[in-house]
C-alpha cells in the first residue's frame, strides 16, 4: 500500500483550498499512492465570519472529495471539514473517507477538542464552535485496519490504544492543523511515541504556514514506522511524501518485541 501525506496552507478561500487540495491528490496518484491523507480543516482555515456555511457530508466539499477520489481511482481520506450538525451554533470537525470508486467508506468526527490558554501564545477554545463526536473509528482500506483520529486528539493515547487493540489497526492517520509553538516541541515526539507503544504506522498530514487570524501551523508532515522511525517528512510549505507501507515490518515488529500482547490492564 503507498501512501501520500499532503501538507496544505488552507485559508479563507474555500474553492482555493479544493483547487489546491485536488493539484495534491493528482500529484499523490501520478506517484502511484493508493492512500491520500489530506490535513484537518482542507475546506477552510480562516476567521469565523467568513466561513461558508456548514455542510452535510454530500455537500459541496464531500461531492469534491468523492469526485476527485473517483476520478484518480484513490483511496482519500479527506482531512476534515466542517460539517453541519444538530447544533446550529457548532459543528462537527469531521473526516471523511472515500474509497476508489468515489463511495463514502467512513466518517470520523473529531471527539478531544482543543480549548488551551497558554497565555502570550495559543488561546484557542474549539468546543466553542465545535461539537464532539464520541466515537471511534476504524476503516477497512483493501485489507489495511485504519484508525480515524483528528489533530488534539494525538495526546489522548487512551484512543489509540483502543483503535490498535479493539479496532484492531495497523495505520493510524492524524490529520492536523497543529500549532507552532506546541508542534515543534510535541508534534514528531506524539507522533512516534503513538507509532511505537501502538506498534502501528502512523500517517500525519499537516497544516502549514500562516492563517487568518494569526495563527501559524508547524507543518512537518509525516510517516512513521511501528518501530518509531520517520520513514518520510514533507518539507516547509505545501507539498507531499509518497511511501510505502510493509506490513512484514508490521508484523514482525508485534512478533520479536510483543509489547501489546503483553498487556497487563
Ligand atoms: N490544533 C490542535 O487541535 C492541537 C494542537 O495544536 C496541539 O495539541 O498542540
Amino acid at each position: 500500500m503507498r501512501v501520500a501525506v499532503c501538507q496544505l496552507n488552507s485559508r479563507h478561500d474555500r474553492e482555493a483550498n479544493l483547487a489546491a487540495a485536488e493539484s495534491l491528490i493528482d500529484r499523490a496518484a501520478e506517484a502511484g499512492a493508493d492512500l491520500v491523507l489530506l490535513p484537518e480543516y482542507v475546506d477552510y482555515l480562516g476567521p469565523g465570519a467568513g466561513m461558508p456555511a456548514p455542510e452535510s457530508v454530500d455537500g459541496r466539499v464531500g461531492s469534491f472529495f468523492a469526485a476527485a477520489a473517483r476520478r484518480r481511482g484513490v483511496w482519500l481520506i479527506a482531512g476534515s471539514f466542517h460539517e453541519a450538525g444538530p447544533d446550529p451554533d457548532r459543528t462537527w470537525n469531521t473526516t471523511l473517507v472515500f474509497d476508489r470508486s468515489g463511495t463514502l467508506a467512513a466518517a470520523y468526527r473529531k471527539i478531544h477538542l482543543y480549548d488551551v490558554e497558554i497565555p502570550g501564545r495559543v488561546s484557542y477554545r474549539e468546543s466553542a464552535t465545535v461539537a464532539p463526536g464520541d466515537q471511534p473509528v476504524v476503516v477497512d482500506v483493501e485489507g489495511l485496519r485504519v484508525g480515524l483520529t483528528i489533530c488534539y486528539d494525538l495526546r489522548f493515547p487512551e484512543l489509540y490504544r483502543q483503535l490498535a487493540t479493539v479496532g484492531g489497526a495497523q495505520l493510524l492517520v492524524v490529520p492536523a492543523a497543529f500549532m507552532m509553538h506546541t508542534g515543534r516541541d510535541h508534534w514528531e515526539v506524539l507522533l512516534r511515541a503513538r507509532a511505537i507503544e501502538n506498534q502501528c504506522f502512523v500517517a500525519a498530514a499537516g497544516q502549514t504556514g500562516d492563517h487568518e487570524p494569526g495563527r501559524t501551523c508547524y507543518g512537518r508532515s509525516m510517516l512513521v514506522d511501528p518501530w518509531g522511525t520517520v520513514l518520510s517528512q514533507v518539507p516547509d510549505g505545501p507539498g507531499l511524501a509518497v511511501t510505502d507501507i510493509d506490513l512484514g515490518c508490521l508484523e514482525r515488529i508485534r512478533v520479536e518485541l510483543p509489547s501489546l500482547a503483553n498487556r497487563r490492564l
